[in-house]
């Protein structure tokens, strides 16, 4: 059997709809999925197999103009994982266009993009007519030279099979990455930490601290079959950890009691989880948080 196998980049602007795609590919839940924009800070990766073909899924940040160092960390992330990877999918979202970001990604592109298989999926296509459509592939049909483009939409599953059927062509031969029966590579701390985090966004909405990480400090397997499992929420002020824990501890704890149920499907087996929520005024500025996110900290002015 000729096997094939290769590293799938999804790159867009944030809310394209990239962790919906990914979820999509994958057939399993290893990216977080919000109506808050930014969500995505590590670089998850997901595997599917289609046919003889392994397709392993770079989820990156959404690439935005960087600020301040943690944004520089995320966009540098992204723009890794796309030079690294075999294919890259550019996601774009049919109802705005070419935006700003648009533009600066298809700048991006056209520097690492020399002699790479890059395809456009346009997104959320349920969200416009058809000749928008149209005439919004052309356009950006003129500004890069892709290899093919998609019309998707993520959320509804239109147009998905046919892009990962074409992955599966267009990734090069050679033997599988992964085991086949292991959907994610990304360590169970990591999945567990953003679960807590999705969450604490869907617990605080507009109120949740922009600076705020979830890591998880301690795993345990117990002999009983079940896991305890300790997390630490990071924010950098005082103020941040009275809205985490709310009331009497009501917020922290109607969020752990969410995250351990959706602990307990996915691994299919009890959990104790154990959320501590610790102020540390200068995290976003040390570089072990960004090892845990699997970031790569940088110097410079914040
Ligand atoms: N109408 C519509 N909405 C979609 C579609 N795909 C994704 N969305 C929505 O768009 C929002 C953003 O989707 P995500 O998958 O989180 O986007 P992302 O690119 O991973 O975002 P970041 O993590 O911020 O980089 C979510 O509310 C999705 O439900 C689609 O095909 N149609």
């Amino acid at each position: 059997m000729k096997t094939r196998a290769g590293f799938i980049a999804l790159i867009g602007e944030p809310n394209a709809g990239k962790s919906t795609l990914l979820n999509r590919m994958v057939g399993a839940k290893v990216s977080i999925v919000t109506h808050k924009v930014q969500t995505t800070r590590a670089r998850i990766r997901g595997v599917a197999m289609e046919g003889d073909s392994q397709l392993v899924f770079v989820d990156t940040p959404g690439l935005f103009q960087p600020r301040r160092r943690l944004d520089r960390a995320m966009v540098a992330a992204a723009w890794g994982g796309a030079a690294d990877a075999d294919v890259v999918v550019l996601m774009i979202e049919a109802h705005r266009g070419i935006t700003e970001g648009v533009e600066r990604i298809l700048e991006g592109l056209a520097e690492i993009g020399e002699g790479r298989t890059v395809a456009l999926a346009i997104n959320k296509i349920d969200r416009v007519q058809s000749e928008v459509l149209l005439s919004l592939t052309q356009d950006l049909n003129t500004r890069y030279n892709f290899a093919e483009t998609f019309m998707i939409s993520a959320e509804r599953g239109h147009g998905v099979d046919d892009l990962r059927t074409w992955l599966a062509e267009k990734v090069p031969e050679g033997p599988w990455l992964y085991p086949e029966d292991q959907i994610a590579d990304l360590p169970m701390r990591m999945i567990a930490a953003e679960m807590t985090r999705e969450k604490l966004t869907l617990r605080l909405h507009q109120e949740l601290p922009y600076q705020l990480t979830v890591e998880t400090e301690n795993w345990e397997d117990r002999k009983d079959g079940s896991a305890k499992i300790d997390q630490i929420v990071y924010v950098v002020r005082d103020g941040h950890k009275g809205i985490l824990l709310g009331k009497k501890g009501e917020t922290i704890k109607a969020v752990g009691q969410a995250a351990r149920a959706e602990l307990e499907e996915f691994l299919g087996r009890k959990v104790h989880l154990f959320l501590q929520v610790k102020v540390r005024p200068n995290w976003l500025d040390e570089a072990e948080r960004y090892s845990e996110m699997g970031l790569e900290f940088k110097d410079g002015n914040v």
